[in-house]
C-alpha cells in the first residue's frame, strides 16, 4: 500500500502533464521562429573545445607515453645502480676492512712499543731456574730503583741531621759559665741551629711523602703495564689474531682481554658498520661431552636472559653462533671506555665537523685516534685511580641502580648475581653499563615474598655477596636485594679505595674465615670525607639482615639515586 501511494505521489498529476505539453509545443515554435543560428554558433563552439580537448589529451597522452619512458628509464638506471653498489659491495667492504686491518696493525705496533719503552722504566718479566723447574718473575725498573736510592739518601740526611741536633741539645744543656752576655749570644745561637734542624727535618719529610707518592704512581703504572704484557701475550698466542671474518660479518681486530674461558675482541660489524665486541667462548677440548654440553646449555641461558634487555645501561647482546665444533661466538655492544684518547677524537670530530665525512671514513678517525686498546671496566678504572671522588662515584653508582631498576621492573624480573667492578663498563662517552648475566637468576612469577631458591651456592665473588649467599644450614632464598648489597660494595669501593668486607682476603680465606657472615656493620674510614647521605645509602645497601634491606626498586627512591630537586 504504502509502496503504491509513493508511485502515485512521484508521478505528474493530469493538470501538471497538459501544462508541461504546452511548454514543448511552445519552445517548438521558438525553434522554428529562428533561433537556429544561436545554436548553430553554439555546435560550433562546442566542436572547437572537443578538438582543443582532444588536442589536450593527444598531447597529455603524449606526455604520459613520454613519462612513462622516462620512468621505465629510471627504474633501468635505479637497477644498473643497484647492480653496480652489490657490485661495489665487496668493494667497499675490502677497503673499509684495509682500513681497519692497518689501523689494528698499527695499534699493535704501538702498543709494543709502548710496552718495550715502559719496561725500561717500571720494570719486566724475567725467567728464574730453580733446578729443572723454570718460573717467571718480575724485575723491578730503574723508576723504582731510583725512588728507592732517593728514599735512603733521604733517611740518611735525616739520620744525619737528627744526630746533629741531639749533639748540639747536648751542648747546650753542657754549657758552662759566662757573663750574661756570653751566655744571651750561646742560647741565641742555639736556637737559630735548632729552627735550621727543625726546618730541614720538615723539607725532608715533606720530600720523603712526594717520593711515597710517586712510588704509589709506580706501583698503578706498574699494574697497569703487568696487564698490557698480559694481553699481548694472550693476543700472540691467540688463534684468532689473524684478522679473520666471522659469520661473513664480523672483522676481528685487536684483543680486548682475556677471561675464564673466553677470548673478547674488538671487532667491525660490516653489515651495521658499527664496532662491536666479539666473545669467544672455547670449550677445552679435554672435557667431557657431558661438561662441554653443560657449558653450551650454561651460555644459551645466559644469552637468553642477555639477548631480550635493552636498556641504557645495560650491555646490548646482539648475536650468538657457532664457530666450529669446540668454539662459539657472542656479540656484544661495544665498549671502549672513556680515554684520554677518544675525548680528542671526541673533540677534534666537533672541531673539524668530521661528523659530516662519510660514515666509513669517521669511523676510520675514530679507530685512528683511539691508540689506547682499552675496553675499560671499572675495575681497570679503579686500579688506575682507587678513590673516585664522591659526584663521579655517585653518577656510576647511579647508572647502576637504574640498569638494576630496569631488570626489576620488567614482567620477567632478573637478579643479575655478580655485580662487581669488571662488570661494569664504559663506553666512549662515560655511559656505565652492565654486562655479564652468566650467573643471574630469572625471578619465576610464583616465588614468595622471602625470594627464590638459591641453587647454584657457591658461585660469584664473594667480596660482593651478601651474607645470605653464604647460609649453609638451609637452602638460601634471595631476591633482588642481592644485587642492592653489591652495588653497596662497588660504590664503598669507589668511595675508599677498598671493599668494605675481607678486602685484603683471598676467596678461599673469606669462606674459611666466615668473613661475610660476620660482616654485621660497616665501618668508614675518616678519609675521604664523604657526604652523610652517601653513607647513608651505603648503610642501607649493606643491611645485614635481608628482610630490613630495602629491594632495588625500594632503594632507587632515594633522594641521593635522584638528580630531580624535590
Ligand atoms: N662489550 C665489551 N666491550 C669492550 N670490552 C669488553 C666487552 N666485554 C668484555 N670486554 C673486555 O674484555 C676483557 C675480557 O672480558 P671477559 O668478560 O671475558 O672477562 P672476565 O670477566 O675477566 O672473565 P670471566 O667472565 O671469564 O670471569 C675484559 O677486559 C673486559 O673489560
Amino acid at each position: 500500500m504504502r509502496s503504491q501511494s509513493s508511485v502515485s505521489a512521484a508521478l505528474p498529476s493530469n493538470g501538471q502533464l497538459e501544462n508541461s505539453c504546452h511548454k514543448d509545443s511552445t519552445a517548438k515554435e521558438h525553434f522554428q521562429n529562428g533561433d537556429r543560428t544561436s545554436l548553430e554558433e553554439e555546435l560550433t563552439s562546442l566542436h572547437a573545445k572537443v578538438a582543443a580537448l582532444e588536442d589536450d589529451l593527444r598531447k597529455s597522452c603524449q606526455e604520459a607515453s613520454n613519462n612513462h619512458d622516462l620512468c621505465h628509464q629510471l627504474e633501468k638506471e635505479l637497477k644498473e645502480l643497484k647492480d653496480l653498489e652489490q657490485q661495489m659491495k665487496p668493494k667497499r667492504s675490502k677497503i673499509i676492512l684495509d682500513l681497519l686491518i692497518s689501523v689494528s696493525k698499527a695499534e699493535r705496533q704501538e702498543a709494543r712499543m709502548k710496552v718495550r719503552q715502559d719496561s725500561l722504566r717500571l720494570g719486566s718479566v724475567g725467567v728464574i731456574r730453580a733446578g729443572t723447574i723454570i718460573s717467571e718473575t718480575w724485575e723491578d725498573g730503574q723508576m723504582l730503583k731510583d725512588l728507592n736510592i732517593h728514599l735512603r739518601q733521604l733517611l740518611e740526611t735525616k739520620e744525619a741531621v737528627e744526630r746533629q741536633r741531639k749533639s748540639l741539645k747536648k751542648r747546650q744543656s753542657d754549657k758552662g759559665d759566662g757573663t750574661d752576655a756570653e751566655l744571651g749570644a750561646q742560647e741565641e745561637d742555639f736556637l737559630i741551629q735548632d729552627e735550621i734542624f727543625k726546618s730541614r727535618l720538615v723539607s725532608i719529610k715533606r720530600e720523603e711523602e712526594t717520593i711515597l707518592r710517586e712510588r704509589d704512581r709506580y706501583e698503578l703504572e706498574k699494574g697497569r703495564l703487568i696487564r698490557e704484557l698480559k694481553r699481548i701475550r694472550d693476543e700472540d698466542g691467540s688463534r684468532f689474531n689473524n684478522f679473520q671474518i666471522l659469520n661473513h660479518r664480523y672483522a676481528l681486530l685487536n684483543l680486548l682481554g682475556k677471561g675464564g674461558f673466553s677470548e673478547v675482541y674488538k671487532a667491525y660489524d660490516l653489515v651495521e658498520h658499527r664496532y662491536v665486541a666479539c666473545k669467544l667462548h672455547g670449550l677445552n677440548v679435554q672435557w667431557s661431552e657431558d661438561k662441554k654440553q653443560s657449558y653450551i646449555r650454561h651460555a644459551l641461558r645466559e644469552y637468553n636472559i642477555h639477548k631480550t634487555l635493552v636498556h641504557n645501561h645495560i650491555v646490548q647482546l646482539w648475536d650468538i653462533f657457532e664457530i666450529d665444533q669446540n668454539t662459539f661466538c657472542t656479540i656484544l655492544e661495544y665498549c671502549s671506555g672513556m680515554t684520554l684518547n677518544s675525548l680528542t677524537t671526541f673533540r677534534g670530530i666537533q672541531t673539524f665537523g668530521l661528523w659530516n665525512l662519510p660514515l666509513t671514513l669517521g669511523f676510520f678517525f675514530l679507530s685512528f685516534t683511539h691508540f689506547l686498546i682499552s675496553g675499560k671496566d671499572l675495575d681497570a678504572v679503579l686500579k688506575a685511580t682507587p678513590v673516585l671522588p664522591e659526584r663521579e662515584a655517585r653518577i656510576i653508582i647511579v647508572q647502576i641502580f637504574q640498569g638494576l631498576v630496569y631488570l626489576n621492573k620488567r614482567a620477567q624480573k632478573i637478579i643479575h648475581y655478580d655485580l662487581k667492578p669488571g662488570n661494569v663498563l664504559f663506553d666512549e662517552f662515560g655511559i656505565a653499563k652492565v654486562t655479564d648475566f652468566g650467573l643471574s637468576k630469572i625471578v619465576e612469577e610464583d616465588v614468595g615474598s622471602q625470594g627464590m631458591e638459591l641453587t647454584s651456592q657457591g658461585a660469584g665473588t664473594y667480596w660482593y655477596l651478601p651474607p645470605e649467599c653464604f647460609e649453609l644450614s638451609k637452602t638460601p632464598l634471595i631476591s633482588s636485594k642481592v644485587d642492592v648489597w653489591s652495588a653497596g660494595v662497588l660504590f664503598y669501593q669507589m668511595l675508599f679505595g677498598r671493599r668494605p668486607f675481607g678486602h685484603d682476603q683471598t676467596q678461599e680465606r673469606i669462606l674459611r674465615e666466615d668473613t661475610i657472615i660476620k660482616a654485621r656493620r660497616v665501618e668508614f674510614p675518616t678519609k675521604p670525607t664523604i657526604s652523610n647521605e652517601a653513607k647513608d645509602l651505603i648503610r642501607q645497601c649493606l643491611t645485614y639482615n635481608q628482610a630490613e634491606r630495602p629491594d632495588v626498586l625500594t632503594i632507587a627512591q632515594d633522594p641521593y639515586l635522584t638528580y630531580l630537586k624535590k
